[in-house]
């Protein structure tokens, strides 16, 4: 990463992020030795990024990474998808011409979500109020923006409790996992995999390592369907939830761009799912749906940072089989001691999914012993 002028000093990467160094930490601290290991590029492969906006005295714009208190001016970050990196100094340029000071004006961070097949979602968020007329100049920037590069742009405004979309508030991403086409609808502000190519990975890597089952999969934390509608295809039935509206309505929409019918998604925290698992709650929203008609023998989760805490990992203790995909190895540690006591490890991997930082993604197929 020497090739990075900001290395060690935007805050992105993290010094000693060494795959080697990363794995060996791990693996010490969960105390296993048998696992693989998949990694890609370490740079161009991150689909979405936050940088903060500074105006200078002149009033040009300039991007901004924070690094503990400090904001750091930089132009390009080397780990995004070449898209994006396209696309940040071409639109730096446009906004400080003089014409374009009323759409930048109290502009103070840009996000960017891409895809693979070239859809870049940009989220302008300022500190003043948004009037319907911004989409107007909106509109103009995404014509200008699509002269200057052959991608496919949409445009998003956002000021406190408002939102201002062009057409779309999302991008539909496609996903190549063992030689099939999958496509996902990912939307503004929910949670979507960062590294595409490693999120193809982690999927392809459960499908080959798990076998075709005449039984049910219950799944937890679903997101936009992304590990659901492929494993549907091993599961008689489907249940998955999530707590966010938005990645329900994306996973919604996956089942029918996918052609998958044997998959129910419902909004549902973890704590709601297992009431009404454990059949202790009645929920409306689950309306239509008859959960005597499943027979569960195997559960997929992948929670936020936090992990799943002693209350799930109880709860999981009844499957035969679970997947356990984890974005940090601290909370998969604590999981994995309640998991351990009724379940054994019989596949594990580590995937590189944040190249230059200290973190890693793993995950593991645990049997009930
Ligand atoms: C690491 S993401 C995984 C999403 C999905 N598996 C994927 O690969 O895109 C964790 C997901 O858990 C959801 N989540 C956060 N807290 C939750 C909770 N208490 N109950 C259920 N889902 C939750 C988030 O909205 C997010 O979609």
């Amino acid at each position: 990463m020497k090739e990075c002028q900001y290395y060690g000093i935007c805050g992105g990467c993290s010094p000693q992020s060494s795959l080697e160094i990363k794995i060996k930490n791990a693996s010490e601290l969960l105390k296993i030795q048998d696992f693989e290991v998949f990694s890609l590029e370490s740079r161009s492969f991150r689909a979405r990024c936050e940088l903060g906006i500074f105006h200078d005295s002149l009033e040009n714009l300039h991007y901004t990474m924070r690094s503990n208190k400090d904001f750091i001016k930089i132009e390009n970050c080397i780990n995004l998808l070449p898209s994006i990196q396209e696309t940040l100094p071409k639109l730096l340029f446009v906004l400080n011409q003089k014409e374009w000071r009323d759409f930048s004006f109290k502009l103070f961070a840009l996000e960017a979500l891409a895809t693979q097949n070239k859809e870049i979602l940009l989220t302008f968020i300022y500190h003043k109020p948004l009037k319907e007329e911004w989409k107007n100049k909106a509109l103009a920037l995404k014509n200008t923006l699509s002269s200057l590069l052959p991608f496919t742009f949409h445009i998003i405004g956002r000021s406190r409790g408002v939102k201002l979309a062009l057409e779309q508030d999302f991008v539909i991403e496609k996903l190549e996992i063992l030689g099939k086409e999958y496509f996902y609808r990912y939307d503004e502000g929910a949670f979507t995999q960062p590294n595409p190519k490693i999120n193809e990975k982690m999927i392809e890597w459960i499908l080959n390592n798990i076998e075709k089952s005449k039984g049910d999969l219950l799944e937890m934390y679903c997101g936009c369907g992304n590990f659901t509608i492929p494993l549907s295809q091993k599961f008689s039935q489907v249940l998955a939830t999530e707590i966010s509206k938005a990645s329900i309505q994306a996973a919604k929409f996956a089942t029918e761009a996918n052609k998958v019918s044997n998959i129910r998604f419902v909004r549902l925290s973890g704590d709601e799912c297992i009431e009404a698992i454990k059949r202790l709650r009645e929920f409306k929203r689950l309306k239509g749906i008859c959960l005597d008609d499943f027979n569960f023998q195997s559960v997929l989760v992948d929670p936020p940072r936090a992990g799943l805490g002693s209350k799930v990992c109880e709860f999981l203790s009844q499957f035969k089989k679970i997947i356990y995909i984890s974005c940090n190895v601290a909370s998969l540690k604590e999981d994995l001691e309640i998991l351990q006591k009724t379940h054994k490890i019989h596949k594990f991997a580590f995937f590189d999914q944040f190249p230059n930082t200290n973190h890693i993604e793993s995950g593991v197929i645990l049997h009930k012993i």
